[in-house]
């Protein structure tokens, strides 16, 4: 009889090459939020990049320490517990190296969770249990999500959309399909011998919603494809900063926009030596919430170049595809 064994999950993780110093995206584009001119800057880095940093936020440093320390004595436990709080699909919990329900895989763990109306994490997720953990995750939620809706703003007001609440209220509205994301990236040692190579933490991908907000515990391995035109991307590694927050574009801003903004793709390769902790909250609109460009941005006998959808039908579509896939391709018109 022959046995054939499953491949260990380790080798089902793509290797990607590891970043060199001249990778670095020092010009990442910052933005303080406390500033008069913010608007304009985040409306040229979305223009640009789909990507910036956000300082000038006026989040504690307790909060995100606390949600922090909490995340990392979550992950310490042993797995038998950690999978107690899981599995992450469906819908929402603990979960391991695999990410999605199409067979991509990375060289993390992550409690994936729902965010209600009220800015907490949902009741209809039970982990994580513990409450002191709860309680610092619904702490960093209300604060990251408070720290979305002014950059939301800020991109109405860059636009010269008249209603200043035009963008932030589809991520407020009863029913706002907003998710929360911790991720641990261990250091993957194994591969310190496979000169220039790192292990893929989280492959490469654009986020689906309108806006992700991110905070690390400011260890390097985020990075983000420079657009190229016809060129093949450039990836660039974004130096670290545990006192920021980093804005991605979503694909939903990106058609909302008729394509003015740009949704970034992005990835984290895994560092050899340190952890990292990252922390994501990805503002969704309603299922219900058509998708369409806002008319104040279309130009004269400007047309869509997209076709009419609702959130509820891009979402459905995009966790049928695999991590790498370009989503919004069926809904271009051709
Ligand atoms: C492979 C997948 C994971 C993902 C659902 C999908 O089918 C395609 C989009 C992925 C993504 C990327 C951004 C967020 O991390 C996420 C929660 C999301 O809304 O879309 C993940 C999904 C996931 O991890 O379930
Ligand atoms: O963990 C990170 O730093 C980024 C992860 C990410 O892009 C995601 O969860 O969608
Ligand atoms: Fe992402």
């Amino acid at each position: 009889m022959v046995v054939v064994a499953n491949p260990p999950v380790v080798d089902q993780i793509p290797l990607l090459r590891s970043p060199g110093p001249r990778d670095s995206f020092a010009a990442v584009p910052v933005v303080d939020l406390s500033r008069p001119g913010a608007a304009r800057a985040i409306v040229d880095a979305c223009e640009r990049f789909g990507f910036f940093k956000v300082v000038g936020h006026g989040v504690s440093a307790d909060t995100m320490d606390r949600a922090e320390s909490e995340a990392v004595r979550f992950f310490s436990q042993a797995l038998a517990d950690k999978d107690r709080a899981g599995p992450a699909y469906p819908p929402f919990g603990y979960g391991s190296k695999r990410i999605g329900l199409n067979g991509d895989m990375g060289w993390l763990e992550y409690l994936l969770l729902a965010v209600d109306d009220s800015a907490s994490l949902s009741d209809s997720c039970a982990a994580p249990s513990n409450a002191a953990f709860r309680a610092a995750l619904n702490e960093y939620v209300a604060a990251v999500r408070k720290v979305a809706l002014r950059v939301l703003e800020a991109m109405a007001e860059g636009l010269g959309i008249a209603a200043a609440d035009t963008l932030s209220a589809m991520v407020t509205e009863q029913g706002s399909d907003q998710v929360f994301r911790v991720n641990h990236y261990p250091p993957c040692p194994a591969l310190q011998g496979l000169l220039g190579c790192s292990a893929t933490g989280f492959g490469e991908h654009t986020d689906p919603q309108l806006i992700s907000v991110l905070r690390s515990n400011g260890t390097s391995g985020l990075q983000i494809a420079l657009p190229g035109g016809a060129a093949a991307a450039r990836w660039v590694s974004v130096p670290s900063d545990r006192d920021a927050f980093f804005v991605n574009v979503g694909d939903s801003l990106q058609v909302l926009t008729n394509g003015r903004f740009r949704s970034v793709k992005h990835r984290v390769v895994t560092n050899s030596l340190k952890s990292r902790v990252s922390f994501i909250y990805f503002g969704g609109p309603p299922l219900a919430q058509r998708i369409a460009p806002l008319p104040e941005l279309l130009g004269e006998g400007e047309e869509s170049l997209y076709k009419e959808f609702t959130w509820g039908e891009y979402k459905k579509a995009a966790y049928k595809t695999r991590l790498g896939d370009n989503r919004l391709a069926q809904f271009e018109k051709k």
